[in-house]
């Protein structure tokens, strides 16, 4: 092992100074017997863009997945996942309802098959939200959110599926945000889009985050220097290093991190 894992340096925050949006304490994942996750103790702060970055198979996915419990069917996560004074790891937690105010944008943008509209409206609905007018408001509210309005105010009972790939992520997020949730998890939000598209994305989320408070996979380092204020470089299952972006890309405190941030890693 060329690294010393236990090597670490994991920013703290006063509370008093910064509004911290969610923690996890003594984080670990399973997968059968195999532990992919080790140690987690992170705050997040609000209204922040944090980035997590490392290796493919470092952990970044079953980490951020962990945190809106999207793994519960297929790992063991043990260990505190505190938001808002409530440890919404614990096995009484209503996830449904909790994924309202922890919600997540996936990899490859996953519109449903119905019109622009309904696919914002569907949930809103589900939740018993019958008013045209709210609806209406909400759709347009997220839309703009999500810098997609001007693109198709005047399409929004077209197929959401006739929309751009780029088009169609930034519906994801408005979808997303129509729940109006605190905390939006993003797994390579732009992987699958061009660079037109992925720049449009990274303004939105600097948008969003006067409102949300943002954790995102990226493999894209630029993307991560561009648009987080925070990184997190992940490495073998464990963080190494968690800092400010500016301190982890010009002047990291661990050799790894270093390594990695400047292509000398492995
Ligand atoms: N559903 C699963 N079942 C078993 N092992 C898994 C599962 N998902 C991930 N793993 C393992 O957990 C480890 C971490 O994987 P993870 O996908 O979290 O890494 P990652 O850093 O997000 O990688 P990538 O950048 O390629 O998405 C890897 O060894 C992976 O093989």
């Amino acid at each position: 092992m060329k690294y010393d894992l236990k090597d670490t340096y994991i920013v703290r925050f006063n509370q008093k100074e910064t509004e911290i949006a969610m923690t996890t304490n003594n984080l670990q994942v399973f997968y059968g017997n195999k532990q992919a996750f080790f140690d987690g103790n992170m705050q997040f702060p609000k209204n922040r863009i944090t980035a997590l970055i490392g290796a493919s198979g470092s952990g970044k996915s079953t980490f951020l997945r962990s945190l809106n419990r999207m793994n519960d069917d297929v790992a063991r996560v043990e260990g505190q996942i505190m938001y808002r004074g409530i440890d919404i790891n614990s096995r009484n937690i209503n996830v449904y309802e909790m994924r309202k105010h922890v919600g997540m944008v996936f990899q490859r943008p996953n519109p449903f098959s119905k019109s622009i509209r309904d696919n914002i409206t569907f949930a809103l609905k589900e939740k018993g939200l019958k008013d045209k007018v709210e609806q209406d408001r909400i759709v347009e509210e997220s839309l703009k959110g999500a810098a997609l309005w001007d693109e198709v105010k005047d399409d929004l009972d077209k197929s959401a599926l006739a929309l751009s790939g780029g088009q169609q992520q930034r519906l994801c997020i408005a979808r997303a945000i129509a729940m109006k949730p605190d905390i939006l998890l993003m797994d390579e939000p732009c992987s699958a889009l061009d660079p037109i598209s992925t720049l449009k994305v990274e303004e939105t989320m600097l948008k969003l985050k006067e409102r949300y408070t943002i954790i995102i996979v990226t493999h894209n380092m630029q993307q991560a220097s561009r648009v987080s204020d925070y990184t997190a470089f992940f490495h073998m299952g464990h963080v190494i290093e968690y800092d400010k972006t500016k301190h982890i890309f010009t002047n990291p405190a661990i050799k790894a991190t270093e390594d990695y941030v400047s292509g000398n890693f492995g």
